[in-house]
């Protein structure tokens, strides 16, 4: 935070921390939190009831209304008018239970979440210079009264970015696109507790976040955090950001990158609400355990988790995995790939047959039939549409003459009448031959739907060999596998609205361009960190830019420069550690806490000694330690050593609240601990190398509050002891 930034003026609390009871500004806030907190829970009493009477009640007006329907679709046609007509309207009837349902849900849903904290803010707001000012409460979600008043107003409506953009006086926020400027003249926070006003907080010259300051004193817990009493003015940049193809976010350790991310999540979703549906939404995290880590912020913001994957998900769930995964393959090949489709003539053996089981359905020269026809648009989208269609049309020839098959009759004929049922959804007995082949037809389109699916997955065209013969490998990445595919389809997932790329450092080129491509009209943000890219070969962020502008038009770039996770001291060891050609001041908004231990142990025996010791003190102390390794390597020796004292984290594990977790750096990404242990920070293992360098900025950018560097033998290079 910077130095100009003062400390409040006016809180409840005295300067010895206890609570002035007799504060008029806390009585009369606590008079109104009673007010508003009363109204709540009749709202939600009077809702629950409301709902629990109008389902009997939806059910029983129903039931009535599905009676008067007498199904007449055999007689005059007027008849049958009527009879469509009353359907008709039970339909519109049920729409009007289900949306007055699924409205009433989610205000008993805001309610809930509003009694566990009413609001954290008001601003007082001067609309017009000849117009009293008025107050704005802010919540977690909306609420107004049964005129329609606004009793609080949720974090994301645009009045509530006064609030954000931590300005008095002269402010503004924007609405539609217009802007529109009004005088700030009161900023209060609130620590509140259900109906109970612990304290608050004014800022009414310059602002300091006292709430922020609260919320970063905590130790560390199990799972992240939503941020939004507390979010700062450049992270609400990020957030409120306009709607472009393309944003990155290049922020340093601990600077809230995730958990703007995630902010920005339930603002589009609430923004957008009446359109974005949260599978519309798409989240790449680096591994599993992050996963876990994330799970509950949008839960506990009332808002449902997007589809969350790591690359390796990505890939299995797009039928590319078994493959290598691509991670280390070169953007020159997607290119050839995409530069040798021109050129591209698939032969009988680039082709599959379509099965379902033991059947086949189309052998391969019947597929070849397909692509010879259309072999004159050249391969690519459009070919690729008409061979699928042609195929789609040949499966149902073939099962239409398949249908007239003596054999497969009598097999639809012996089917049980559980089957009958499932497939036809009564039993049945044809009474002619015209029938048996209709019956028969209908059946084998159900037993063989899978070849459709097939057919449109691109099962017929056998793409590895025909990728292998175009890049002359004897094997291809699942990124090449992907990219091909989508060159030769020209469709990814086009429902998707947004994807969300978190650590985008540590992703190769060839990976983005993938991602690119197959999210072509999604709009992406990317946040990262290039001081903590970790593996060699990763896409620079000048790289990135190119990248999207080439595939999206534009990118818009925003930069977050303050640690809200570290202390000071733990800031300036790991900004020490960025390049020095950077002209980067990075900044800690924590009171200072305690210098980092560096200790060199001369040989194996010291250096285990020392280990366990602060191993031991970890658990004695509050909170969760982590010794942070390398490698896996490092860490199956070190478990050894360690034996039962430190807890091995593997893939997919969630992390305890509290002792001693050990893991390596590739799973620690985009974690914290409030202490971290690093046993080999040795001149061999971080070399002045700049790997090493952005290797070991990540390890220490883990720690909150303490940070202990052990080396066996030379001390890195890159510190000083
Ligand atoms: N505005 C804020 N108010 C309260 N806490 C915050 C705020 N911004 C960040 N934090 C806290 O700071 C810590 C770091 O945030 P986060 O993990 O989102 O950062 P990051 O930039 O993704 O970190 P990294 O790149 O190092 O993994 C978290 O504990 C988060 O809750």
């Amino acid at each position: 935070m910077s130095d100009t930034n003062k400390v409040q003026l006016d809180t409840g609390v005295d300067a010895a921390g206890t609570i002035d009871e007799q504060d008029p500004v806390l009585i009369e806030e606590q008079a109104h939190l009673d007010k508003i907190y009363a109204k709540l829970s009749a709202m939600r009493d009077e809702l629950a009831a409301e709902l629990e009477h109008g389902h009997e009640g939806a059910a029983a007006d129903l039931r009535a209304l599905s009676d008067e329907i007498r199904p007449d679709f055999g007689g005059a046609a007027d008849e049958v008018m009527e009879t469509l007509a009353a359907i008709e309207t039970l339909n519109s009837v049920i729409d009007a239970y289900n949306q007055y349902h699924d409205f009433s849900v989610d205000k008993l849903r805001r309610l809930l979440l509003l009694l566990r904290q009413p609001y954290f803010a008001k601003v007082r707001l001067k609309m017009a210079p000849d117009r009293p000012a008025r107050d704005v409460y802010i919540g977690a979600a909306g609420m107004t009264d049964e005129r329609s008043r606004p009793l609080i107003v949720d974090w994301r409506n645009p009045v509530a970015e006064t609030y954000y953009n931590q300005e008095n006086g002269q402010t503004s926020y924007t609405v539609n696109g217009r802007t529109r400027t009004v005088e700030l003249e009161l900023r209060r926070q609130f620590d509140i507790t259900r109906n109970h006003l612990n304290t608050y907080f004014d800022t009414t010259i310059a602002i300091e976040d006292s709430l922020l300051l609260g919320a970063l004193r905590r130790h560390h817990s199990e799972k992240l955090k939503d941020i939004t009493a507390t979010i700062q003015r450049e992270q609400n940049e990020v957030v409120r950001h306009e709607d472009v193809p393309a944003l990155l976010v290049n922020g340093i350790a601990g600077s809230g990158k995730t958990s703007v991310m995630l902010q920005r999540i339930a603002f589009l979703l609430y923004r957008e609400r009446e359109t974005l549906s949260p599978s519309q939404v798409h989240l790449f995290g680096p591994n599993a355990v992050f996963e876990h880590y994330i799970d509950n912020v949008l839960p506990s913001m009332g808002e449902a988790n997007p589809q969350v994957y790591t690359w390796r998900d990505f890939c299995e769930a797009q039928g590319a995995g078994g493959r290598d995964l691509g991670v280390d393959t070169d953007p020159a090949s997607l290119e050839a790939l995409e530069a040798g489709m021109g050129s591209l003539f698939l032969t009988v053996s680039d082709l599959r047959e379509i099965r379902v089981g033991d059947t086949v359905l189309l052998k391969a020269n019947q597929v070849e039939g397909a692509v010879d026809k259309y072999a004159r648009f050249g391969v690519g989208p459009r070919f690729c549409a008409l061979v699928t269609d042609d195929l789609h049309d040949r499966v149902n020839r073939r099962i239409a003459s398949m249908s007239k098959d003596e054999e497969l009759q009598e097999e639809m004929l012996g089917l049980d009448v559980d089957d009958q049922v499932r497939f036809f959804g009564e039993t049945v007995s044809p009474e002619n031959e015209q029938e048996t082949a209709s019956l028969t037809r209908r059946w084998l389109e159900q037993r063989f739907a899978a070849a459709h699916d097939e057919i449109d997955r691109l099962a017929w065209l056998r793409l590895d060999r025909v990728a292998m013969r175009m890049l002359n490998k004897p094997s291809v990445s699942a990124s090449e596998w992907l990219y091909l595919r989508l060159l030769i389809t020209g469709r990814g997932d086009t429902d998707a609205r947004y994807v969300m790329i978190d650590e985008v450092q540590d992703y190769t080129t060839a990976q983005l361009m993938v991602l690119a491509r197959h999210f072509s009209r999604a709009h992406f943000l990317m946040l990262g960190d290039e001081h903590q890219a970790i593996r060699e070969g990763t896409a620079s962020f000048a790289q990135i830019r190119e990248l999207f502008c080439r595939t999206h038009g534009s990118v818009d770039e925003c930069r977050l420069l303050t640690s809200y996770r570290s202390s000071p001291e733990i800031t300036a060891l790991f900004s020490g550690l960025v390049e020095h050609d950077e002209p980067v001041k990075l900044a800690s908004v924590h009171r200072s806490g305690v210098a980092p231990h560096i200790e060199v142990l001369p040989d194996r025996d010291a250096f285990l000694a020392a280990l366990r010791e602060r191993v031991a003190a970890a658990h004695d102390a509050e909170g969760l330690t982590a010794v942070v390794a390398a490698d896996d390597g490092a860490v199956s020796w070190l478990a050894k050593q360690l034996g039962g004292a430190a807890d091995v984290i593997k893939n997919d594990r969630e992390l305890p609240a509290t002792g001693v977790v050990l893991m390596s750096l590739r799973l620690a990404k985009g974690l914290e601990f409030d202490h971290v242990i690093i046993p080999d920070a040795s001149a061999e293992t971080y070399p002045d190398t700049p790997l090493a360098r952005r290797r070991l900025y990540t390890a220490v950018s883990r720690a909150m509050h303490e940070v202990t560097l052990l080396a066996q033998g030379e001390l890195t290079p890159l510190v000083s002891a």
